[in-house]
C-alpha cells in the first residue's frame, strides 16, 4: 500500500490543477492522464517492485542487508560515483607492483564488504544481485549440482551474437547436453595429443622473439609480449579446431575478436537498463561480422569433412569435427541444428580460450620477470626432465615448478575475476534460499587474499606454497576457483595448464628476462583483468652449450 502512495498523490494534484480551475473539462481529457499514470504505476510495478523491492525483502528477512538503492537506476550511480573516485580511475599506476588490486578495480564492492560483511545484496535497475564471498558458501555452490544456478541472462543477452546458444551462455538442459558433447574433447587424454601443436604455435613465437633480438644488435631486445601471446593462443585453438584449415581458422578468429571488441564497449557490472539499445551502425556492423563469420566456420567444417572423407586417419581429427560426430552420434543434435551447434560452439570455444589463455601467459611472464629465481628453477627442473631438449606430453606432466608458478599466479591475477550465476528458481545455497531472479556475484581475486584462508603472506607471490599441491596450500581448496566452480568449472583448464606448461617452459629454455623501466603495474578489468598497459620486459638469449 505505501508504495501505491506517489501514484495516488500525483493522481490527485493533477485532479486539482487541471480539473477544477477548468471545472467542466472533458472526461476524456481526465481518463488520458489516469491512463497515463496507471501505464507508469504498471511500469514501476513490474520493473521495481515486482522485482528488486520483493527479492531485496526475502533477502532482508534472512539478514542479508546492503546499500539503499534508488528509483530505476538501484545502486548504479553509487558504485559510477565510487568507482570515479578510485585511484585506478585516474591513471595512477604504481610504479611498483603491489598485488592487490581489488580494492582499486572493484572498490564498490570492497567498500560495500567491509560495511555489509562477504554476503550481500544490491540492485543495478530492476536486476538485484548478490555478492557471495563467504568461504563456506562459496565452497557449498562448489559442491551443487543443481541446474537451477545457470548465467545470467543479462549479461549473456548481450553477448548473444558472439555466443550464440552455446555451452557458455546457454542453461538447463540445453546446456547440460552440450557439455556432454563438448566435455570429452578436452579430458586430459585428448589434450595430451595437442602438445605437439602447442609447442608448433610456441616455437613460431621464440623464433620471432630470436629475431628481435638479432635485430636489436644480437644482445637484448625489449619485447611487449601482450599481442604475441594473444596470436599464440588463437594460433593454438585455431590449429585444434581446425586442424589443417587453420589459417581459415586465424581469419575466423580475427573476426571474433572485432565482434569481442565492438560487443565490450559497455560495462556489464553495472548492467544499466540503457545496455540493450546500441546505436544503429553498432547494431548493423555486429549483424554483418556474425553472418560472415557463421559462413566462414561453414565453409571451414565443410572443407575438412571433405579431406577427411578422402584419407584423413582419425586420430588426426579436429577438435570441430570431433565434436560434429558426437553431437550426430549422440542423436540429441538433429542435422538441421548440428550447423548451429557447430558455429556456436566455435564460437564459444574461441571466447572462452583465447584471450584468458594469453592473458594468464602474460601474468606469468611479468611474474617471473619479477622473481628471476623462479626462471632458473623451472629451467633447473628441465634439465632432469628433458635431458635430451624434447618436450612432449609424458614431460609435461612431470614439471612440478612451472605449475607451481601457474598456480600461484592463476591465484593472484586470476583472468576472470567473477563467478557468476543467476537462480533459475528459487535455490538452497547453504543456509540462505536465493531466490528466483537474484544473480550471484563471486569475486575471484578477493578469495583468493583471503588471509583467513591463505595466511599472513596472502598478497605475496610464493609458488612454494602450492608444492603439495592446492590443499597443501590453504585451509579450504575449494574456494581456489581460478577455473569457476561447481558443473560450469571451466570445460579447457587441462586444454590451458597445458598450453600455458608448454609456452612458459620453451620460453625460459631459451631465454632469460626481466621486468623493462617501461612497465607499468595497472591492472584493467575489461571483462577480464588484464595487465593495463601491457607487460614490457626485457629479453635475453641464453647461452646454448
Ligand atoms: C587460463 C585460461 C582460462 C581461464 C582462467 C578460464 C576460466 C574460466 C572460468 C572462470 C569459467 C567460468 C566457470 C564458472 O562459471 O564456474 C570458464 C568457463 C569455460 N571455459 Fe574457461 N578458462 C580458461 C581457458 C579456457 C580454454 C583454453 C577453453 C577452451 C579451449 C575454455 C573453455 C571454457 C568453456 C567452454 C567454459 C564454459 C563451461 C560451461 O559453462 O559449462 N576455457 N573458464
Amino acid at each position: 500500500m505505501k508504495n501505491t502512495t506517489p501514484f495516488l498523490i500525483i493522481s490527485l494534484l493533477i485532479l486539482l490543477l487541471v480539473v477544477f480551475p477548468m471545472r467542466f473539462s472533458s472526461l476524456v481529457f481526465i481518463l488520458i492522464i489516469f491512463g497515463i499514470n496507471g501505464v507508469f504505476y504498471m511500469l514501476y510495478n513490474t520493473l521495481w517492485l515486482k522485482s528488486s523491492e520483493r527479492l531485496r525483502w526475502k533477502l532482508k528477512k534472512q539478514g542479508i542487508y546492503g546499500p539503499k538503492p534508488s528509483f530505476l537506476y538501484g545502486n548504479v550511480a553509487e558504485m559510477q560515483k565510487i568507482q570515479a573516485a578510485s585511484p585506478n580511475n585516474n591513471n595512477v599506476y604504481a610504479e611498483f607492483v603491489a598485488h592487490d588490486y581489488t580494492s582499486s578495480l572493484f572498490p564498490y564492492f570492497e567498500q560495500w564488504r567491509k560495511i555489509y560483511g562477504p554476503v550481500f545484496t544490491y540492485s543495478t535497475g530492476n536486476k538485484q544481485h548478490l555478492y557471495v564471498n563467504q568461504p563456506e558458501l562459496v565452497k557449498e555452490m562448489n559442491q551443487s549440482i543443481s541446474l537451477d544456478l545457470g548465467k545470467p541472462s543479462y549479461v549473456t543477452k548481450r553477448l548473444a551474437p558472439m555466443l550464440g546458444n552455446g555451452i557458455l551462455r546457454s542453461n538447463g538442459h540445453i546446456w547440460a547436453m552440450q557439455r556432454k558433447i563438448v566435455a570429452p574433447e578436452f579430458f586430459m587424454d585428448k589434450v595430451k595429443g595437442m602438445v605437439s601443436l602447442m609447442l608448433q604455435s610456441a616455437e613460431l613465437l621464440t623464433m620471432k622473439w630470436d629475431e628481435r633480438i638479432e635485430a636489436e644488435g644480437g644482445k637484448m631486445a625489449e619485447i611487449s609480449v601482450g599481442e604475441d601471446l594473444r596470436s599464440l593462443s588463437a594460433d593454438v585453438i585455431s590449429r585444434a579446431c581446425f586442424g589443417s584449415s587453420y589459417f581459415k581458422g586465424k581469419n575466423i578468429f580475427s573476426k571474433l575478436r572485432t565482434l569481442q571488441k565492438v560487443i565490450s564497449n559497455t560495462s556489464i557490472l553495472f548492467g544499466s537498463p540503457a545496455l540493450g539499445f546500441l546505436p544503429s551502425r553498432q547494431q548493423k556492423e555486429i549483424e554483418n561480422l556474425e553472418k560472415e563469420i557463421e559462413s566462414l566456420i561453414w565453409e571451414a567444417v565443410k572443407e575438412r569433412e571433405r579431406d577427411q572423407c578422402l584419407e584423413t586417419p582419425s586420430n588426426e581429427k579436429d577438435l570441430l569435427h570431433s565434436i560434429l560426430e558426437g553431437a550426430i552420434n549422440d542423436g540429441s543434435v538433429g542435422e538441421n541444428s548440428s550447423r548451429k551447434f557447430i558455429v556456436d560452439n566455435c564460437k564459444n570455444i574461441y571466447f572462452a580460450g583465447h584471450e584468458s589463455t594469453a592473458v594468464a601467459a602474460s601474468w606469468c611472464l611479468m611474474l617471473l620477470a619479477l622473481h628471476p629465481e623462479w626462471q632458473s628453477r623451472i629451467r633447473e627442473e628441465m634439465t632432469q626432465i628433458w635431458p635430451d631438449g624434447v618436450l612432449d606430453a609424458e614431460s609435461v606432466s612431470k614439471m612440478k615448478m612451472v605449475t607451481m608458478v601457474i598456480q600461484e599466479v592463476m591465484r593472484l591475477y586470476p583472468p576472470a575475476a567473477f563467478v557468476s550465476r543467476e537462480a533459475l528458481e528459487d535455490t538452497q545455497i547453504g543456509h540462505i534460499v536465493v531466490p528466483k531472479g537474484v544473480c550471484l556475484w563471486t569475486l575471484i581475486p578477493t578469495l583468493h587474499r583471503d588471509p583467513e584462508i591463505w595466511g599472513r603472506d596472502a598478497n605475496e607471490f610464493k609458488p612454494e606454497r602450492f608444492e603439495n599441491g592446492v590443499s597443501g596450500a590453504c585451509k579450504l581448496p575449494q574456494v581456489y576457483i581460478p577455473f569457476g566452480l561447481g558443473p560450469r568449472l571451466c570445460l579447457g583448464r587441462n586444454f590451458a595448464m597445458v598450453q600455458l606448461k608448454v609456452v612458459i617452459s620453451l620460453i625460459i629454455s631459451k631465454f632469460r628476462f626481466s621486468l623493462s623501466p617501461k612497465y607499468k603495474h595497472s591492472p584493467a578489468y575489461r571483462m577480464i583483468v588484464e595487465p593495463g598497459q601491457g607487460v614490457h620486459i626485457l629479453v635475453e638469449r641464453l647461452k646454448q652449450c
